[in-house]
């Protein structure tokens, strides 16, 4: 039965929250209204996700990570998640691994924790096959950028509908990235980012990257979550856009992503097949006991 009192850890990867919860006994019953009671910034302890540590299906694997946004959610991958997970099973000596096999909802990732507060993680390979995204392009008008391709798409920006070349991309979960000339607005990411997140041409809904690059090595990156809203960081939206840009043969193979909350390094030589490497900060903010 689930404790009246459920201890968690309170952790961020470069500003991007969790609230995290050790569930190895299976105690506790994750509910999509426990996970947005205990994320809910007035009445709860507030996160942008809440990450569960559960045992692996699988016994070649070291544990099973849970992902549920602030709305409830569950989703099928987190990035900085993913640092702040391997950080939180060294910590509470859940294992004495530095590198871990995890499952994920969308297959299995290796977080390498490198030294105290900073893990790097093999995130498995992009995929910017629209119907794997999923994205609906058909009838857009599109056009190839080295190799991937990029979609008009008419979106609502505020004050007029504007025809976007958009990018799209799955790191696991879904993806859009505008590629900007210009650092945007609040009032821009917010329209913008609430308008495509609930497109009706992504039907499991979508994350939105507004990249903006400063030169092939440097971009700088604010993404509006599926599911959260726009967070300070987001590990995932940062390999999706660094992996875009490659791929448009606009980025070098190893990109420092800046975002509002911190930076990331991400690095992809460009073969479909080769995984995405995702490296930055993990901390520990403080433990806590929710009562319910
Ligand atoms: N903050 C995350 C992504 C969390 C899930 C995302 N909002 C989704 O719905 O897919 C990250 O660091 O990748």
């Amino acid at each position: 039965m689930t404790p009246s009192r459920i201890p968690f850890t309170k952790m961020h990867g470069a500003g991007n929250d969790f609230v995290v919860l050790n569930n190895l006994d299976g105690h506790i019953a994750i509910t999509s209204e426990l996970v947005k009671k205990m994320a809910d910034r007035h009445f709860g302890a507030g996160a942008d996700q809440v990450l569960i540590v559960e045992p692996p299906e699988n016994a070649s694997n070291h544990f099973k990570y849970r992902i549920f946004n602030a709305d409830g959610q569950e989703v099928q991958q987190c990035g900085n998640g993913a640092r702040c997970f391997a950080q939180f099973v060294l910590e509470k000596k859940l294992t004495s691994h530095r590198a871990i096999r995890v499952e994920t909802l969308a297959g299995v990732i290796e977080p390498e924790w490198i030294e105290q507060n900073w893990v790097r993680v093999n995130m498995g390979p992009v995929v910017f096959d629209p119907a794997r995204v999923p994205f609906n392009a058909e009838g857009l008008q599109k056009r190839e950028l080295g190799k991937a391709a990029q979609y008009q798409l008419p979106v609502d920006t505020g004050n007029h509908t504007e025809n976007l070349w958009v990018s799209v991309a799955s790191m696991g979960n879904p993806h859009v990235v505008l590629n900007l000339s210009s650092p945007v607005s609040d009032a821009f990411v917010q329209h913008v980012g609430t308008t495509l997140e609930s497109h009706p041409r992504f039907p499991e809904r979508v994350n939105v990257g507004f990249m903006h690059i400063i030169d092939r090595n440097r971009m700088n990156l604010r993404v509006f979550e599926r599911g959260a809203g726009e967070t300070l960081a987001c590990g995932t939206g940062a390999c999706a856009a660094a992996t875009c840009g490659i791929a448009h043969g606009l980025l070098s193979n190893r990109v420092t992503v800046v975002k509002r909350g911190g930076t990331l390094t991400i690095e992809w030589d460009g073969d479909s097949n080769s995984p995405v490497w995702m490296e930055g900060p993990a901390v520990t903010v403080y433990e806590g006991e929710f009562y319910l």
